[in-house]
């Protein structure tokens, strides 16, 4: 792996569609970041050392994504650069996806994880929650956004590890749930991190990202 150069990072968040503004302006609060900017282009892309994919609404993201040729390159750069999706981008990042749009719907891929959209239902049955994810963010639980979320309802590979669960059942879905995971490089929740005060989680991935370009 080539480490960049330094010990802060730029970090990209795909700005394509969806809650990518308030990303950005977490992680420019973050001392390890030396800048973070939307993502459009390939040209961008090339540029920054991790990425963020933000919620919205994957099939949108994709069809976006496939019209501005960045869905090969997406699929690219999540072979060997940290990224980390967040609800639709988690969906994005997922090798499957259940409950998808008919006729399919494009993913970047490379996270052996099967999830299933939609799980509480729409806009109405979404949620705040409190969870524990202590390798995360140490004892004080996270709280956490669910709005028309995802969970994650398979792993398909011995690497990857589970970080985090729903700690009560919620509507028809079972406390215990998945919904925060990571494999080696790549990072995925559920949830909208971006939507509180509370940036422990961007943290995280910055360090996930410089622990990676530091080995
Ligand atoms: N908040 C979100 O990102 C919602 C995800 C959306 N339901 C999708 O399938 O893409």
């Amino acid at each position: 792996m080539t480490a960049p150069d330094k010990n802060s990072l730029t970090i990209g968040v795909l700005a394509l569609q969806g809650a990518f503004l308030e990303h950005i302006h977490m992680l420019k609060n973050l001392p390890t970041v030396s800048d973070a900017i939307p993502v459009r282009t390939e040209e961008q892309l090339k540029s920054i050392d991790a990425l963020i994919i933000p919620g919205g609404e994957s099939t949108s993201m994709a069809l976006i994504a496939e019209r501005c040729g960045l869905l090969e390159p997406l699929r690219e750069f999540v072979k060997n650069k940290p990224t980390w999706g967040t609800c639709a981008g988690m969906i994005m990042l997922a090798n499957e996806a259940t409950s998808a749009k008919k006729g399919g719907q494009q993913l970047i891929g490379g996270l052996a994880i099967r999830v299933n959209r939609n799980q509480f239902g729409t806009q109405k049955e979404s949620f705040e929650t409190k969870l524990h994810m202590p390798e995360v963010v140490g004892e004080t639980p996270f709280h956490a956004i669910f709005i028309r979320a995802p969970v994650i309802s398979d792993i398909l590979s011995e690497d990857v590890k589970i970080l985090g669960r729903l700690e009560q059942k919620v509507g028809q879905t079972e406390a215990e749930t998945i919904i925060a995971v990571r494999q080696g490089h790549l990072f995925a929740t559920a949830f909208h991190p971006e939507l509180t005060y509370d940036n422990r989680l961007h943290s995280y991935f910055v360090d996930l990202a410089l622990t990676y370009y530091s080995n």
